[in-house]
């Protein structure tokens, strides 16, 4: 059984939907999610991890960096549509009080201020959660910013489509499961993980961010988020493409461990588009391999022209 964060009708549902028909239990939150994999009520839950407006989820991000240990299995992209629902009979002048999830909103913030101003928006669990909640006529809420199926789910009547700010938004899902060996390796695959400085210094991210360059790792997503202990104190979560089982991921991975305080792998994973990386010259899995047999006659020989 899987998991995702809920309830039905959420984007994650639709993401969900989207790669598999089995049987999966809605939690309210992603942390929820998570924990129910921890606990072993299910195997693996989908939550959103990235989008292409607002960046990285920190819900998401931060239960994977601080909470027990999972791994990145699978990803799915979602292209996100948004409309305004609400109970059948209102009408968008009369809208004052509009729920959603917060990254819903940061997406329709625009529309929302040109379409309906003054109205008052609130952020709660997930867009479907808000859809139901409006549903009910006792809600002190008229709208919610929901995707067409949440607000069909839910008995609710569009009063706009179409309301994103952004019409190619794309929203990155990750399935997540208990620790275990590294998926299969495909030639396109990305690996998610957190780099913990061993004490702040000049030039502390640039340590960390020589690691995958000399190694011709491309990242695909770098932010610093706090580490929770005290002001100014940053990690990285890194998202850098290539495998675990990629020599030059290899490398680079235990360039980290010898430099950064902590290193936390969440995984090496198919990429969902499918995009191989450009590896340059000279770090190819064959390139390191001869390199190392080179370094071992000469450490036997003492020659370099065996
Ligand atoms: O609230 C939802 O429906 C989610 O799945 C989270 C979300 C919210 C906005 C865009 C993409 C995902």
């Amino acid at each position: 059984m899987l998991g995702y964060f809920g309830p039905a009708g959420t984007f994650t549902h639709q993401a969900l939907l989207s790669v598999t028909d089995d049987e999966a239990r809605p939690y309210p939150t992603v942390a929820a999610a998570l924990d129910a994999v921890r606990e072993g009520e299910v195997e693996a839950a989908l939550v959103p991890i990235e989008n292409s407006v607002e960046g990285g989820v920190s819900a998401t991000l931060d239960n994977l960096a601080n909470g027990e240990r999972l791994m990145i299995v699978r990803e799915v992209l979602l292209p996100v549509q948004f409309g305004l629902y609400v109970r059948p009979g209102t009408r968008l002048a009369d809208v004052r009080r509009i729920l959603t999830h917060p990254h819903a909103f940061a997406q329709t913030r625009d529309w929302v201020a040109a379409n309906v101003p003054g109205a008052q928006v609130t952020e709660g669990g997930s867009t479907a959660a808000a859809a139901a909640e409006v549903a009910d006529p006792s809600s002190s809420h008229d709208a919610a910013i929901c995707a067409a199926v949440a607000g069909e789910m839910y008995g609710l009547e569009a009063a706009a489509t179409g309301i994103a700010d952004n019409e190619q938004a794309v929203t990155r899902f990750v399935l997540v499961a208990r620790q275990g060996p590294p998926t299969v390796r495909t030639g396109a695959d990305k690996t998610t993980l957190v780099a913990y400085m061993r004490e702040d210094h000049p030039g502390s991210l640039q340590e960390i961010l020589d690691q995958f360059v000399v190694r011709g790792v491309n990242l695909c997503r770098i932010e610093s988020r706090p580490t929770k202990t005290t002001l100014g104190q940053y990690c990285f979560s890194i998202d850098a493409e290539g495998h675990l089982l990629d020599a030059r991921m290899a490398e680079a991975l235990l360039g980290l461990h010898r430099v950064c305080k902590k290193v936390v792998f969440l995984g090496s994973y198919a990429r969902a588009d499918r995009v191989k990386p450009r590896v340059p010259a000279g770090q190819k899995d064959e390139d390191y391999t001869e390199a190392q047999a080179w370094l071992e006659t000469l450490r036997a020989t003492g020659r370099d022209d065996a």
